[in-house]
């Protein structure tokens, strides 16, 4: 039996459309194992939303690999033990990609090589800034290319922490991105080069005071945040309480606000803020760090199956 652990991500950082993200530490348990044959899928919690046949997210993943390489097991046994929330704007389905890649890969005997993986994951999820990070921990800025992904990966320091703020309602990515303009204003075109450029060198630099102006976005999350009754009060009361900066995890409905020091008090703030508005039964609350490692393999058991 193979454990890997793959981390949570949170797209987009606010201007970066598609193109930044950061892994968090909040995991998903992906176990595999080779079996004399068929496929058997277990998931812990479950969700009806979990498909426990070749539908399964993370077994099409794995047979992308398998068909990648020519390399096919007998019969194969997953199981997914999720702490990372489904379909909250938390990278839950890009975890299952690059966990699921990097299972398959070890379990051929790691043919593919790193940025095989990267590629193949970015492909499959349609993205990179999910599934890169997913796979590479950090904060990536990454553009999926005809073949590849180019991409740098920053090293997050401890002092920068974040603060997820996730509600008791679902958003699919996949609806949250039909619902997006085909066409866009120029004007909106630059706005968001700006500051996602800007975003890239105030986190790099440690220049945390340009992050409110830096993450600001007109490419998403005007037409997104309709679908979210609650979005300009956590928003709000999130930047009020002392976060350098607020806006939407991913497609959504999560938020993630960014916090660079008086973690204390800014929780204390937070949590009052919740109660006071009568918000913190819907809204769940958390403060993370950054994953820098990405997926890891944190034990192999030998398998009893002979080949
Ligand atoms: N932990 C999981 N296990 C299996 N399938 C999953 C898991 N998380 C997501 N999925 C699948 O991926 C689909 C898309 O999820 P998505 O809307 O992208 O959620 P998220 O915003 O968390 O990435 C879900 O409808 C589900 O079928
Ligand atoms: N860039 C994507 C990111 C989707 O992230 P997810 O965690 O919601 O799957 C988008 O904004 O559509």
């Amino acid at each position: 039996m193979i454990s890997v652990k793959v981390p949570a991500s949170s797209a987009n950082l606010g201007a970066g459309f598609d193109c930044m993200g950061v892994a968090l530490k909040l995991y998903n348990i992906i176990e595999v194992e080779e079996i004399e044959k068929g496929l058997i899928i277990t998931s812990s919690p479950d969700d009806p939303s979990i498909a426990k046949d070749e539908n399964n997210l993370v077994f099409r993943a794995m047979k992308m690999v398998f068909d990648e390489v020519g390399w096919y097991p007998r019969g194969l046994r997953i199981n997914l033990i999720n702490e990372i929330p489904l379909t909250r704007g938390l990278g839950s389905s890009a975890a299952c990609i690059s966990g699921g890649i990097y299972a398959a890969n070890l379990l051929c005997g790691g043919k593919l090589s790193e940025e095989e993986m990267i590629y193949l994951a970015a492909k499959m999820e349609g993205h990179p800034d999910n599934s890169t990070p997913a796979m590479i921990g950090g904060l990536v800025f990454a553009v999926l290319e005809d073949k590849k992904v180019n991409y740098i990966k920053f090293v997050v320091p401890a002092r920068l922490k974040f603060a997820v703020f996730i509600p008791d309602f679902q958003l699919s990515t996949e609806y949250a991105r039909n619902i997006l303009p085909k066409y866009i204003e120029f004007k909106d075109a630059v706005f968001n080069i700006g500051r996602a450029t800007l975003f890239a060198s105030a986190i790099t630099t440690g220049n945390y005071e340009l992050l409110p102006a830096a993450t600001q976005d007109r490419l998403h999350q005007p037409y997104r945040k309709k679908l979210i009754p609650d979005f300009d009060k956590i928003v709000n009361l999130s930047l009020e309480a002392g976060a350098k900066g607020s806006f939407l995890s991913g497609a959504g409905p999560s938020i993630i606000a960014l916090i660079d020091e008086n973690y204390e008090i800014f929780e204390q703030n937070v949590k009052n803020a919740l109660a006071s508005m009568k918000l913190a039964a819907n809204w769940d609350f958390m403060i993370l760090e950054a994953d820098n490692s990405g997926a890891t393999v944190f034990s192999v058991q030998s398998t009893s199956l002979k080949r």
